[in-house]
């Protein structure tokens, strides 16, 4: 199985209003469940994809294995807190898996969607997309980013730039399915070409070929909160 890796230089959806806060205390994970991680505890697992469905049979595979696999493996699901498209596939295979869930969404999007099924989860509101990045960072441990558009690349891109800048060292793995993420890398690769972004220090993301590979090497690399 290959692998890239690019260097630098409480409430239950639907049950009433969450508040707007800091994470919050993480949810727990099944209580038959081991614990995972790398460091030997369950991982809050932060993962950006799509809310659109995709055309792609491979695709919404990849969403729904990855969720299963946090599930199962005894992490916790952060997410955008939709139940549209992939971010929905995810997140119910990961609740059917057994996976706690938080759902970080602003507030116009959660009066948006409220009628899309969402499985049972911990949502968080806050009152701008920019405040829910800030929280999906600060409260997660790793990050896995399947396919996905635009809001998928922004999330990524904070992500990248915060490692970049020295203010996270938390894992962001790309899922490659489809060589989805190929024209990405080449882009990254154009951007050092030029020397507009440095080779040294911290991998500011990896790119691996499967949900499988994503989830192990968040296990490996990840630091759980204490
Ligand atoms: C466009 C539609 C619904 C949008 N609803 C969303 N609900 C929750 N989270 C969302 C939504 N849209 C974007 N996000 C966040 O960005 C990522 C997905 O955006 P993309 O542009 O589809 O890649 C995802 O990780 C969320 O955190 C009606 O279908």
């Amino acid at each position: 199985m290959t692998s890239t890796t690019l260097e630098p230089g409480a409430g239950v959806r639907g049950s009433g209003e969450p508040p707007e806060g800091g994470p919050g205390t993480p949810p727990a994970g099944r209580a038959d469940t081991p614990p995972a991680g790398g460091s030997g505890g369950p991982l809050d697992i932060c993962v950006f994809c799509g809310a659109g469905r995709s055309n792609s049979r491979a695709i919404v595979d990849t969403a729904r294995t990855t969720g299963r696999l946090i599930g199962e493996r005894g992490h916790h699901l952060v997410y955008g807190g939709g139940g549209s498209g992939l971010m929905g596939e995810v997140a119910w295979a990961a609740s059917e898996s057994g996976a706690a869930i938080r759902g970080i969404i602003p507030r116009f999007l959660y009066e948006r969607e409220r009628a899309i099924a969402a499985p049972v989860q911990e949502t968080q509101l806050t009152d701008t997309l920019h405040r829910r990045k800030e929280h999906m960072l600060r409260g997660s441990d790793a990050f896995i980013a399947l396919p996905g558009g635009y809001g998928t690349l922004d999330e990524i891109l904070e992500v990248i730039s915060a490692t970049y800048l020295g203010r996270s060292a938390k894992p962001l793995v790309l899922v490659n399915t489809e060589g989805f993420w190929d024209g990405f890398v080449s882009l990254v690769e154009t951007l050092r070409r030029y020397e507009l972004v440095a080779h040294a220090g911290q991998p500011v993301f990896h790119c691996v070929p499967s949900p499988e590979a994503a989830v192990s090497l968040v296990e490996r690399l990840a630091v759980p909160a204490a």
